[in-house]
């Protein structure tokens, strides 16, 4: 039985003419790919915020060697059988309109599970939040709404780079069809059909190559410029990729090892004590402190960032 603790709101902020792009952060200069403007530029900016986000699941040990003791009378109680995982622990942090927000972490951290709750996608006691992709209803005749399907469809298409193999299958395991960093396009230029505000991606670019998986962020980059907030997890992002990211969390067994810009990480963890050896990717550095975390070295950088996470928060 999980059960979340969280709190996350999404806050819009728009006048009655529409989104106030005054308040917007300027997006930060790319090295992005000139992609047409679009109609897809026309949504509301969203903030997300979510504070103290939690996750513990319940679940029974079904191991066979108490299995077989409890067919003796020596087994434990169903007490001692139903353990307790805290699979997320106060997890803080904020996208804003026009930022990619990465979410860093080794495999089992819990990243999924994060954009699961941010997504709303998992229902559970406690968990509150507003879905960011509401959209507008105006009344429209059937002619104008397909006119508009087909145009918001065309400029997906263009707008991911999919224009070369437009009317190419998509395929399956069994019919081959486009490649697979087209597909993780398809699946985003999917999503964009609705307009979305804010777009929840959980590793877009795996088994991607690494040129292919820079194209994709590029794109999530010029998604991000026209006013829309991303929040994505990478597994194993390289150095011009990391460098593309607006903020990072970084996630290890569940707690914050850091919430804050991606520039700006390597000169924290040097300030309390932490570099590495020889000039590395941040990505692979900062994977390598949330891989040790039973090591008590990291135990001391999340003590350190949650107290400098309480400070900032006074
Ligand atoms: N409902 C659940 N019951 C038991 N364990 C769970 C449940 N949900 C998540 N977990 C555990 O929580 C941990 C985090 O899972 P999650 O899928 O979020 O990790 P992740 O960082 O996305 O991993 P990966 O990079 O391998 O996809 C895992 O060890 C997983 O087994």
């Amino acid at each position: 039985m999980p059960m979340f603790s969280t709190g996350v709101e999404t806050s819009k902020r728009y006048s009655l003419d529409g989104p106030d792009q005054s308040k917007v952060c300027p997006p930060p200069p790319r090295d992005s790919c000139d992609l047409p403007s679009l109609v897809l530029s026309s949504s509301y900016p969203i903030t997300l915020k979510f504070m103290d986000v939690g996750y513990r699941v319940k679940f029974e040990n079904k191991n066979r060697e108490s299995n077989i003791k409890k067919i003796f009378g020596h087994g434990p109680t169903i007490s001692d059988q139903i353990q307790e995982r805290t699979v997320l622990n106060g997890i803080t942090g904020m996208a804003s309109p026009g930022e990619i927000l990465a979410i860093l972490g080794p495999s089992g951290s819990g990243k999924s599970t994060l954009l699961n709750a941010l997504a709303g996608r998992t229902l559970a006691n406690g968990f509150t939040g507003n879905s960011p992709h509401k959209q507008q209803e105006t009344s429209k005749t059937n002619n104008e709404k397909n006119w508009e399907k087909t145009l918001v469809a065309e400029s997906a298409i263009s707008e991911l780079g999919l224009t070369k193999c437009e009317n190419t299958i998509i395929g399956n395991g069994f019919t081959r069809g486009i490649s697979g960093g087209e597909r993780k396009r398809v699946s985003i230029a999917h999503e964009m059909l609705i307009n979305p505000s804010l777009l929840i991606l959980d590793e877009p670019t795996s088994g991607l190559d690494a040129t292919a998986a820079y194209r994709l962020v590029l794109t999530l980059g010029s998604l991000a410029q026209k006013g829309k907030t991303i929040v994505t997890s990478m597994h194993q992002p390289s150095s011009r990729v990391y460098q593309m990211f607006d903020s990072v969390l970084v996630l290890s067994e569940g707690a914050c090892l850091y919430f804050g810009k991606g520039s700006e990480a390597m000169a924290y963890f040097e300030s309390v004590g932490y570099s590495p050896s020889f000039p590395m990717n941040p990505a692979d550095f900062l994977l390598d402190l949330a891989n040790g975390r039973r090591n008590c070295s990291v135990c001391a950088i999340l003590e350190t960032f949650t107290c400098v996470a309480a400070r900032a928060r006074r």
